[in-house]
């Protein structure tokens, strides 16, 4: 790349054009803000666990011409990589004097908060769901964008009730029918966990076999339904904006790359061999921040087209390494409604997975090979990635591709098989067979932004011969329990060939117990506990295989209703609470529910604590 290629570095602050000067190439997206005196934007846990960081980035997606809005995690963003982009930050949304956003009126007003440390980043998340949704969002797209935010005092209840206004009303999530529908038309309850006959379709009919359910309550007076937005418009210059390189420097010798093509990519691989690739940094910004790693080259990734493509086809799935996982998600719901149900088995255990991984914020920057070449031993996917026969394909600076099966990738704790002169170029996921079952499995402390004690992912392909259906193939993978992401071979060789049935299962839970060994005083602890979660992985798998055939051949021997609540899939459930109170008028406030005083400042106001600094 030729220095002349390289242009001015700009970006767009809550409606007003910065141009960002050469030398900040080490300063996160909430150091800038926070240095330009928006300290809305709080520095909570600086590894895109809590939420208190979140600002919303818009940029100009030159594929599908749309501006896209998504939720960021400040802290861990490079201030370099929203070059190019509109931030909105708590200050953008709505002001004391101008007027709060309905947002943080209803915030305000329904008790959501109390300290107000964490309140920005409610807002913001909330509000990229907003700004994104085409239509109201659903209660479930609410309780799923707020994964990402941690409330330490005030509770989540009144949060959510203050979100809950701009929800459409009838929300399948409360019922989780769809996904809680056994497929030989028996329902589990999702009130008892057992098997019952109400098959309700909706919020309404679920409350009658749930009479624990409330009304949701609002205090705020609120209409969500009658929000519009009149909001900061995407800034005009963006969207005509070319997409350049940058080469950008920072404190301690850091130099920035974008390269925006992949020969760019390749030709600054093959002159710094040791440079650090990146897209999300949602790993390597923790490397560097918190465990002090230096990285004196740094290459975003992020804006290479080839590493962003996506091409489904008869045989599969094949997308771009840099794709972000909350572009993957999505990628997989709309394949789930398109092809036939036998050949989605695989991404219905991904779309699964996705649901439960990080927060929000970090799945809209994180992307694919980010959580592969880190090949971390409790990473999510890469169970997955290994069940589900997947390919990964390898391209090195000459140009020179090749690939290998997601089974042989991983070496050993955080090594794969990929050298310095090459990088993951893009994942290829063939379609299911029929007959041809994947799942997914993760036990964690909590279900939302958590990472796992164990994880799993399996799959299996029968064969029908005669009455009977056999193991054609099989792969059992476990995280959490090794150094990296674990094939079970000997429980896989013992499957293969065998008869499907309830002898196997016993067979093939004594050999689990010798294929994965996790020692006395293995780093991660709680040793047995992760021994059972590996059985009862299996079981699960097991049980859900034969619900799932014996809709296909009836004669397979099933388990009893009693142990079908294992084979459901775990719903968000909406944190719906309800206080009963009698209100005493004492003459004055006490007794009422006012709102406090600093809540309308909290929801919107560049508030500093003292702790926090500049
Ligand atoms: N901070 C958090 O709360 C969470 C972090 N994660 C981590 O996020 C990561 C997801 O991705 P990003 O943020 O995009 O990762 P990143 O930009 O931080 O990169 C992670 C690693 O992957 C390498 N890498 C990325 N793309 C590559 C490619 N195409 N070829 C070769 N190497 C490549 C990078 O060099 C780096 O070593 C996962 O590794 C996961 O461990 C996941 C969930 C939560
Ligand atoms: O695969 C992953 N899933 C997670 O939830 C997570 N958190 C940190 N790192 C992670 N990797």
């Amino acid at each position: 790349m030729e220095q002349n290629e390289f242009m001015e570095a700009i970006m767009y602050v809550n409606g007003v054009r910065r141009v960002l000067p050469d030398g900040l190439a080490h300063m996160t997206l909430l150091e800038y803000l926070r240095d330009l005196g928006l300290t809305g934007t709080k520095l909570g846990c600086g590894e895109g666990g809590c939420g208190s960081c979140t600002v919303m980035v818009s940029s100009y997606d030159r594929e599908s011409k749309t501006c896209v809005h998504y939720a960021v995690n400040a802290c861990l963003a490079p201030l370099y990589s929203v070059e190019g982009m509109h931030v909105i930050s708590i200050e953008g949304v709505g002001h004391r004097k101008l007027g709060l956003h309905p947002l943080q009126e209803s915030l305000a007003s329904s008790h959501g908060s109390q300290c107000g440390f964490c309140t920005p980043g409610f807002v913001m998340s909330m509000y990229a769901l907003l700004r994104s949704s085409k239509n109201s969002p659903s209660e479930e797209e609410i309780e799923e964008c707020l994964a990402g935010n941690l409330c330490r005092c005030t509770g989540y209840r009144p949060i959510i009730d203050a979100f809950r206004v701009f929800a459409k009303s009838d929300d399948a999530l409360y019922s989780g029918l769809s996904s809680l529908s056994l497929q030989d038309g028996s329902n589990i309850c999702p009130s008892t966990g057992k098997p019952c006959s109400c098959g309700s379709k909706t919020t309404s009919e679920a409350a009658t076999c749930n009479e624990d359910r409330f009304q949701s309550i609002s205090y705020s007076d609120i209409d969500g339904a009658k929000y519009t937005d009149k909001e900061l418009i995407f800034p005009p210059e963006l969207l005509l904006r070319k997409l350049a390189p940058l080469k950008l420097g920072g404190n301690e010798g850091i130099t920035w790359y974008r390269p925006v093509s992949l020969q760019n990519l390749l030709e600054l691989k093959a002159n710094f061999p040791d440079a650090k690739l990146l897209v999300g940094n949602t790993e390597v910004g923790i490397e560097m921040r918190l465990k002090r790693l230096q990285y004196p080259v740094l290459i975003s990734a992020a804006q290479v087209p080839e590493l962003n493509a996506l091409n489904v086809n008869d045989n599969g799935i094949e997308v771009g390494s840099a794709l972000r996982l909350s572009e993957l998600l999505r990628l997989f719901r709309k394949v789930v409604k398109e092809r036939p149900a036998h050949e989605t088995s695989a991404c219905k255990a991904f779309i699964e997975q996705l649901k439960w991984f990080a927060g929000t914020q970090i799945r809209n920057v994180a992307c694919i090979g980010g959580n592969i070449c880190t090949a971390s031993p409790i990473s999510d996917l890469n169970p997955l990635w290994m069940a589900s026969r997947a390919e990964f394909r390898i391209i090195n600076c000459n140009g020179d591709a090749r690939s290998i099966p997601a089974k042989d990738f991983f070496l050993g704790y955080r090594k794969v098989d990929m050298g310095s002169n090459e990088i993951l170029l893009s994942v290829f996921l063939p379609w299911t067979r029929p007959l041809e079952y994947v799942k997914e499995f993760k036990q964690a402390h909590r279900r939302d932004d958590d990472i796992a004690i164990v994880n799993g992912g399996m799959r299996v392909f029968l064969e029908e011969k005669g009455q009977q259906l056999f193991v054609s193939d099989a792969s059992i993978v476990y995280g959490g329990v090794a150094p990296l992401s674990l094939r079970a071979r000997n429980t896989e060789e013992l499957l293969i060939g065998k008869n499907w049935n309830k002898c196997l299962l016993q067979d093939a839970l004594k050999v689990i117990q010798s294929d994965v060994l996790i020692k006395e005083g293995a780093p991660g602890g709680m040793v047995e506990f992760r021994k059972s979660l590996t059985l009862s992985f299996f079981f699960k798998f097991f049980l859900w295989v034969t619900h799932h055939v014996n809709n296909v051949n009836p004669t397979i021997e099933t388990f009893p209703p009693s142990h079908m609540s294992a084979v459901q899939l775990v719903p968000r459930f909406s944190r719906i609470g309800k206080q009963d109170y009698e209100t005493v008028k004492q003459g004055t406030s006490v007794g009422l529910p006012e709102v406090h005083l600093s809540a309308r400042m909290q929801v919107f106001w560049s508030i500093c604590w003292l702790a926090e600094g500049p």
